[in-house]
């Protein structure tokens, strides 16, 4: 932070995640969905201070402390894939998408030369990225098709986890359901796919389990089957974001999320929170899947 103070984006998340299984990461925008994936990926700024661990496999290296070297060999676009956020800042500017597509390819699959071209157009259908643009620049390209043009890089390694930020942004609905769609395949073909986004319409069509995110931390982890449909979810912030649907109730949550700075002594989310007792100025300690201290019983019943 400006003036040298640390906050904790990320705080005490703990979480597993099976081949053939997607979880979708859902939470108001500044919650750490970002700053999460960015550790996994060994990503953060030089001055990020991470502790903890995360494997891919039980044998494997801990991602958060194997060094440049090893993650860019052998980790990220192989066993590790992502689809940024920002897309235009992972695409090389001076190449067109093409160049990209084809060197991606080549590296991870070993594609001969003869063989790159139609190897390339492929990759680019996959995520319905036109081919009549393949030879633009990412500047000549709209938000939404530098998104597409990141999905496809992202899906050339079929790698064993993807790790999808805000894979939707800026697209048509109908193309939302494709991208979804592509997606879910990779899950269905025995992979993992961590999703993050605002979406949940999107997370309801693709994810097997949901956990939600409050300042830093997972409040709420639990099967996406429960939590969107009966019993409905158990956090009464998850409760809150589902009823400031459109489709739903439509009613925003009061208030803004904590400064990260100035996070509350107990639940953060206490201020915000309708249900909120004396308890809540103590930390919850998550109990089956939820941090709160009055979780919601089968309310909707
Ligand atoms: N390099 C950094 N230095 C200081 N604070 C940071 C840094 N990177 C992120 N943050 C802070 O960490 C918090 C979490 O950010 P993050 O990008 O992970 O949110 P997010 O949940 O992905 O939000 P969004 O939905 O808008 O993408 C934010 O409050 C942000 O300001
Ligand atoms: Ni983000």
């Amino acid at each position: 932070m400006p003036g040298g103070r640390d906050v904790a984006a990320v705080d005490g998340v703990s979480f597993d995640l099976a081949a053939g299984e997607c979880l979708a990461l859902v939470g108001e925008s500044g919650c750490g969905k970002s700053v999460l994936a960015s550790a996994l990926l060994g990503l953060l700024p030089a001055n990020a201070m991470v502790r903890g661990g995360a494997r891919l496999a039980p044998d494997g290296p801990d991602l958060l402390t194997a060094d440049q070297a090893t993650l860019s060999r052998t980790v990220r676009g192989r066993r590790l894939g992502l689809i940024p956020q920002s897309p235009s800042a992972h695409l090389t500017p001076v190449r067109t998408v093409r160049s990209q597509l084809e060197e991606t390819v080549r590296e991870i699959t070993g594609v001969r030369r003869s063989g790159l071209r139609a190897a390339g157009e492929r990759a680019a259908e996959r995520a319905a990225f036109p081919l009549d643009h393949l030879d633009r620049h990412p500047h000549q390209l709209s938000g939404g098709l530098a998104q597409r043009a990141a999905t496809a890089l992202a899906l050339v390694g079929d790698a064993p986890l993807l790790i999808a930020d805000e894979p939707t942004t800026g697209l048509d609905r109908d193309l939302v359901d494709r991208t979804v769609d592509e997606l879910r395949r990779h899950v269905d073909d025995g992979r993992a796919l961590l999703v993050i986004t605002h979406d949940l319409a999107a997370a309801e069509r693709i994810a097997d389990r949901v956990a939600v995110m409050y300042a830093g931390r997972i409040v709420e982890l639990t099967g996406a089957d429960a939590f969107f449909g009966d019993p409905g979810p158990r956090h009464p912030y998850a409760a809150g974001l589902l009823d400031a649907l459109p489709e739903r109730a439509f009613t925003p949550i009061p208030g803004m999320p904590p400064e990260l700075d100035a996070l509350p002594a107990g639940c953060a989310f206490a201020p915000r929170c309708p249900a909120a007792t004396e308890a809540c100025g103590a930390p919850p300690t998550p109990t089956g899947g939820v941090a709160c201290h009055h979780p919601r019983e089968a309310a909707r019943a």
